[in-house]
């Protein structure tokens, strides 16, 4: 499937598709029914950062002339995969908590060791809620540092949950602390700074 279309470019993909399994479902409910007093929202998630989304930062760290022509071909790396194959996740963000929580569902293209989780894709999603953490706070925002502890493994298309919260900010430095949990609570996956 192109994913060049102009539909596609807009599409909210943080909503269930037929790849999610029941626990990913059941999930999104409980997170939905956490939205309905206003304290959580979901985010909506799409393949390619909105136009001009960060110019100014853009002009500081790539050539401008090249820029429309790479990014009208960039996507978000954890949109860039078929449904159900990479990146099955959807962010809420609690910011009177200053929390992100991401419930997501691994594919098989995610897979490092034979049935695991690629520890890099494990990288990426933290990078990701905890960015996105930050970002909710300080707007456009870039990871200096990431720290992961991988204390147990992830079983490939398992679902999990991220957990984000800011610790402290000092001036433009935002300090947020991930965990991954197993689907049901039980199971400490991965800690991060
Ligand atoms: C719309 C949909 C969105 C969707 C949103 C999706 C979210 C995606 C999130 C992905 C985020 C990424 O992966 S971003 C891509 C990966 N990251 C990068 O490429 C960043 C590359 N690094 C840099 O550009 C730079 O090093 C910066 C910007 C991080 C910092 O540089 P700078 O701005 O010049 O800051 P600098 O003066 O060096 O330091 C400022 C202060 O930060 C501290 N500091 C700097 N680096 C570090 C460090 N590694 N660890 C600790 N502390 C550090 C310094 O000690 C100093 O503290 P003090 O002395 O002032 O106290």
């Amino acid at each position: 499937r192109s994913f060049s279309s102009e539909k596609d470019i807009h599409k909210d993909y943080a909503v269930p598709n037929p790849t999610w399994s029941e626990d990913l479902r059941l999930l999104y409910e409980q997170f939905m029914k956490k939205c309905e007093d206003g304290s959580w929202e979901r985010l909506p998630s799409y393949r390619q950062h909105p136009a001009g989304g960060c110019s100014d930062f853009q002009a500081r760290h790539l050539d401008p002339s090249a820029m429309k022509e790479l990014t009208s071909r960039a996507r978000l790396f954890t949109r860039s995969f078929e449904d159900g194959l990479g990146f099955e996740y959807v962010m809420f963000c609690n910011d009177a908590e200053k929390r992100v929580v991401c419930i997501l569902q691994g594919g098989p293209h995610l897979q490092g060791m034979p049935g695991l989780f690629h520890g890099g894709a494990i990288l990426t999603i933290i990078d990701a809620t905890a960015g996105m953490c930050a970002k909710r706070i300080g707007k456009v925002v870039l990871t200096a540092n990431l720290n992961v502890n991988f204390k147990r493994p992830i079983p490939l298309c398992s679902v999990v949950v991220l957990n984000a919260q800011l610790e402290k900010a000092e001036g433009r430095k935002f300090f947020v602390s991930c965990t991954v949990h197993s689907g049901d609570g039980r199971t400490l996956h991965t800690e991060a700074t």
